[in-house]
């Protein structure tokens, strides 16, 4: 998928994609950015084999993994006409739009597909490839005849709203479609919720607001009674955003929409964060996380450069992931240092963080280091001597880096090194706004410099209950 929901603060894009629904492949939509290198799929009724780093075991059955002669596999999605073979197909209203008429290759032909691997050797195997998403020359629902749906589920992302928009006008304005509705809360809303009524005009402003104008939740749900809620309201398209557990929900869902033999078609759309899904261009949030934590990263470096022996630590986003720390390091210049999941550390010896740190402060009076949430975990882990604990879904908890880091880096300079730092410490993390100023861990005074939607911004929902958020919070800590 590639959504470019652009880098703008409020979630309201300045230059939305164009949002293509391709009813042929029930599981497509193209969200297609100018400029865009190429384009892959929401695709996932069948589950996501990878999502990013994070490899999510999905089984076989869920989506048809075909091999030719020549290596070339392709990861394909499955399709309403695996299992009902003669359905008719229609030609894609998108033929008739004034917008699309004069576009050569608005179509993406079925047999283009994505490759997982960019850089291959004269002798690499062909590899693994997916089903290009994009709108088909023909579709296998008449406009008039379609009841979709859209639900949003789990955590929130920067964006949701911007792509319910899409999803909206995109089925009316584009292909005639009337009859949208919108389930409230998640999953269990398919059967514990009455339904919302979704045209444009309802969604016309809803990409001006963080969360979910749907509302989520998580936790379980039963994936019968929705489909049979699904199949007692008439429903033939379902529309599911959502992170890696939505995604499972949704490949379930399939599967026992394909088991009945009904005509519905779902389509899953991948939201995180953390932009660790390797075959699309971009998730939908990533850039307005990416935004945010260079506000934090600026904040920090204007802190440091002010003192002597500044040293800034700027804690990210990214339990497994990278990318956004490194994608706001590259974009700041401020920042010296950056450590992530993917690359371990040491702060020992030589080539070690403490030798780094001490070298720029004599070249350079401070120095911004960057911590993406899950980087180091287990060399703290080792220095901790902390037993592995996992969350109610069997997620590793991380330990905090943050704070490790930090007295780590005031223990050797100062009782060490004989040298006095001047230590800052700012977090954006996703938390619950708790609506109240907070002792930091130490008892350690905190202050909340900043306060900026973005996984849903400062605002009661429609329920009066509080949005999560990003926020930017600064430790002063007294201790340091
Ligand atoms: N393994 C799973 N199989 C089926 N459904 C799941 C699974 N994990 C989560 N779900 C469903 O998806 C919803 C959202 O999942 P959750 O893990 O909370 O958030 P996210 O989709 O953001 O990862 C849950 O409310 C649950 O009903
Ligand atoms: O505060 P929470 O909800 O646990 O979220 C924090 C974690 O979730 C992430 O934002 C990723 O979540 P998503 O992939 O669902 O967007 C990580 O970067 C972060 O480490």
């Amino acid at each position: 998928m590639n959504f470019g929901v652009s880098s703008s603060m409020d979630v309201a894009a300045t230059s939305i994609p164009s949002l293509h629904f391709s009813f042929k492949s029930s599981a497509a939509i193209l969200l297609q950015a100018p400029r865009c290198r190429n384009v892959c799929s929401v695709s996932l009724f069948s589950g996501f084999r990878r999502f990013g780093l994070r490899i999510i075991s999905v089984k076989a059955e869920q989506y048809s993994s075909r091999v030719t002669d020549d290596d070339f596999i392709i990861e394909d999605v499955p399709h309403l006409t695996d299992f009902l073979p003669d359905l008719p197909s229609y030609q894609n209203p998108l033929k008739n739009s004034q917008a699309y008429a004069i576009v050569k290759e608005t179509f993406v032909k079925p047999e283009d597909v994505v490759a997982q691997k960019i850089v291959v050797t004269k002798d690499s195997t062909r590899g693994v490839h997916f089903r290009r998403a994009g709108p088909r020359e023909k579709v296998y629902f008449k406009p008039d005849e379609v009841r979709a749906c859209v639900v949003t589920c789990g955590g929130l992302c920067p964006g949701i709203n911007t792509v319910v928009r899409e999803i909206v006008c995109g089925l009316n304005y584009m292909y005639g479609v009337n009859d949208i509705l919108g389930i409230e809360g998640g999953y269990r809303g398919f059967y514990s919720k009455n339904t919302l009524t979704l045209t444009p005009k309802v969604v016309n402003n809803i990409h001006k607001h963080g969360g979910t104008y749907l509302r989520t939740s998580r936790g379980g749900h039963d994936t019968n009674k929705i489909v049979d809620n699904i199949q007692d309201r008439g429903i033939n398209q379902v529309y599911i955003i959502g992170g890696d557990g939505t995604q499972r929900g949704a490949a379930l869902i399939y599967q026992e929409i394909a088991k009945r033999g009904l005509q519905v078609a779902v389509a899953g759309i991948p939201k995180t964060i953390d932009n660790d899904i390797a075959v699309i261009d971009k998730s939908f949030g990533f850039d307005t996380a990416v935004e945010e934590a260079q506000r934090a990263i600026n904040a920090a470096h204007v802190e440091v450069e002010s003192v002597d022996n500044g040293v800034g630590i700027v804690k990210l986003m990214g339990r497994y992931s990278g990318f956004i720390a490194t994608i706001a390091t590259l974009a700041s210049r401020d920042v010296d240092c950056c450590l992530i999941p993917e690359s371990p550390f040491y702060l020992e010896g030589t080539g070690g963080l403490f030798e780094f740190i001490e070298q720029r402060l004599k070249e350079n009076g401070h120095i911004v280091i960057v911590l993406a949430e899950g980087a180091g975990q287990d060399f703290i882990a080792r220095d901790m001597h902390a037993a592995e604990e996992k969350d109610a879904s069997g997620n590793r908890l991380l330990l905090d880096v943050g704070p490790w880091l930090s007295q780590k880096i005031k223990d050797h300079f100062t009782k060490v090194q004989k040298m006095a730092v001047n230590m800052k410490y700012i977090e954006v993390s996703t938390e619950k706004k708790k609506g109240r100023e907070k002792k930091g861990r130490g008892g350690e005074e905190e202050h909340k410099v900043e306060k900026k939607e973005n996984k849903g911004e400062e605002r009661r929902g429609r329920r009066g209950k509080r949005r999560k958020q990003i926020f930017l919070r600064v430790f002063c800590p007294r201790s340091l």
